[in-house]
């Protein structure tokens, strides 16, 4: 499976990276985020190869969700797509955008691809194996790269949240005594703890569960937790429950080995 979700979103890596060169169109949703033709043409190459290679999975995209497309998955097992996070990044043309495609088991992310095409550089975790390959020519250049987090460091490195930071994170990380951090946009932030850049990525404002969930699986086959403040994993899946009414994440603690 890891394979067509890679080669997919590569794919859709290239078609956002035309429309980067080109110069996006970019219109508000009603939650006032931006979205652009990219996020659309990149989201319509996944869904295709999703239906062709899985046609058995359901899955959650987020533009198909912000058009009323809502799959049923009561069954456990479904993609969460987010085809182009960081769209303000990409906006900005700031190169921290992900394509994003994650594995749903019984509430659990267990596999997952982030693609950041404009640093060329690709992330995938499943069946107890993170890694990551440089991507040139539409292809894996190289070899791949087994990947983990490192134990947290003495001065623990934090990430934060570009555009959407708050006053809730940084009192977080002053309570901690954590001075350290640096802003990285998308779902970077994951892979970079997956990697053992960083240690901890502590988030207080919105997200939703398209954002987080391939990410997230990276990190924890990677060695690392994503914690609710409750101290709970981080669930997928939550419209099943009645007192979800969409896709929204609860504030959450991303980190490393501790
Ligand atoms: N006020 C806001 N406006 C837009 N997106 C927001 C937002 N608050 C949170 N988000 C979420 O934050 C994501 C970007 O993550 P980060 O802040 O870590 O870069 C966005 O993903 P999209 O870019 O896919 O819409 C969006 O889902
Ligand atoms: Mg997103």
């Amino acid at each position: 499976m890891l394979e067509i979700l890679e080669k997919s979103a590569i794919v859709a890596g290239q078609a956002i990276l035309d429309i980067y060169g080109a110069g996006p169109a970019v219109i508000y949703k009603a939650d006032t985020s931006p979205v652009t033709d990219a996020d659309h043409r990149a989201e319509h190459i996944i869904l295709a190869d999703l239906a062709a290679a899985f046609p058995g999975i359901p899955v959650v995209a987020e533009e198909a969700v912000a058009a009323g497309h809502v799959p049923d998955i009561a069954g456990g097992r479904f993609f969460l797509v987010d085809p182009l996070d960081g769209t303000k990044e990409f906006v900005e043309r700031n190169s921290h955008f992900t394509v994003n495609i994650g594995l749903i088991e019984n509430g659990a992310p267990t596999a997952g691809v982030v693609y950041a095409p404009a640093l060329g550089v690709l992330y995938s975790a499943a069946a107890g194996r993170a890694r990551k390959a440089i991507v040139e020519a539409g292809s894996v250049a190289g070899c791949w790269t087994s990947i983990g987090c490192r134990r947290c460091a003495d001065r623990p490195l934090a990430l934060t949240s570009r555009w959407h930071n708050s006053v809730e994170t940084i009192a977080y990380l002053a309570e901690r005594g954590i001075t350290d951090y640096e802003a990285v946009g998308s779902s970077l932030k994951f892979c970079l703890l997956a990697e053992g850049l960083a240690d901890i990525y502590p988030r207080f404002s919105r997200t939703m569960e398209w954002d987080t969930a391939a990410g997230d699986a990276i990190l924890r086959t990677a060695g690392g937790e994503t914690l609710t403040v409750a101290g709970k994993p981080l669930a997928y899946g939550k419209r099943n429950q009645p007192e979800d009414s969409d896709f929204a994440n609860p504030w959450f603690i991303a980190r490393g080995r501790v």
